[in-house]
């Protein structure tokens, strides 16, 4: 498979970052397929959230190539490929008014923006971001203030965001961060069932927590200190084997049906 062939949603090879002499990623060869959901885990530090700005096109490369959407990141137009990659991170999600109406936090997103503006959107626009909103489950906060909504609303509300341009490629990154467990367990089976729709947009999702792991997710890359330890199959992958030489600690693995714990050996 070539790396321009149209099932390749992301592909890096022998890709290194560095920044300020440190290397933040080393000698990665990672590639995703338009069928396949990831989940990156890796201790704080790894190179995580580096290796999904590689893969949205917001920073380039220091060595090796990466294309993402069969386009190679550095030669080619971001705000076409911007739309085409729903996006979730911390970083957004602060830039995010806290007086904007939840329905626009959606809506907005049709324009790359944030904030709504003057901008017009047509009746579609406006249904498709009250039924992404019911899909996460939160459509009865449309009409709420952002500001007022709670952590776990807040993360569904940027999924619905992520999205709303109907994007090839879904990046989430540490999306059950600060949730309770209620909320990280309402959020974990949304995310099986749109791990689980064969219409859902290839799918990349950034964890520390092996219980993150929704069913449905097919693929683990597991990075320490900007190296891959493992990647492959969920099954094949999440061992306790892996797992420590990923973390630095002895740690048990323990799967319950399509779901992970992993604990201190
Ligand atoms: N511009 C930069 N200059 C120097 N070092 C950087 C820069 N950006 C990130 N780093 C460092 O690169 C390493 C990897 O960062 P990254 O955010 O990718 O890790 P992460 O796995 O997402 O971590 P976390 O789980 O804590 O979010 C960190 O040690 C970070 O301090």
């Amino acid at each position: 498979m070539s790396p321009l062939s149209p099932d390749v949603v992301i592909d890096l090879h022998r890709v290194g970052v560095q920044r300020s002499g440190n290397p933040l990623l080393k000698d990665v060869t990672w590639r995703v397929t338009a069928d396949e959901r990831w989940v990156v885990l890796g201790p704080n530090g790894a190179g995580k959230t580096t290796l999904l700005n590689l893969a949205s096109g917001r920073l380039h490369p220091t060595t090796g190539v990466v294309h993402a959407l069969g386009e190679r990141i550095g030669r080619t137009d971001l705000a076409e490929l911007r739309t085409r990659i729903g996006v979730t991170t911390a970083a957004l999600a602060e830039r995010i008014p806290a007086e904007e109406r939840v329905r626009d936090v959606v809506l907005t997103a049709a324009w790359s923006v944030v904030g709504r503006w003057r901008e017009q959107y047509d009746a579609m626009d406006e249904a498709r971001a009250v039924a992404l909103l019911d899909q996460l489950g939160v459509a009865g906060l449309a009409e709420r203030t952002y500001g007022t909504l709670s952590e776990g609303e807040r993360k569904r509300t940027q999924i619905a965001r992520a999205l709303m341009t109907d994007p090839e490629l879904l990046l989430l990154d540490e999306p059950a961060a600060g949730l309770d467990l209620g909320g990280r367990e309402d959020l974990v089976a949304r995310l099986a069932e749109l791990a689980h729709d064969d219409e859902a947009p290839a799918m990349v999702l950034v964890t520390h927590h092996v219980e993150e792991i929704p069913p449905g997710f097919t693929h683990a890359l597991l990075l320490r200190e900007g190296g891959v330890v493992a990647q492959g199959p969920v099954a094949e992958t999440i061992t306790g084997e892996y797992l420590s030489k990923t973390f630095g600690l002895p740690l048990v693995v323990d799967r319950a049906g399509d779901r992970f714990a992993a604990r201190a050996a």
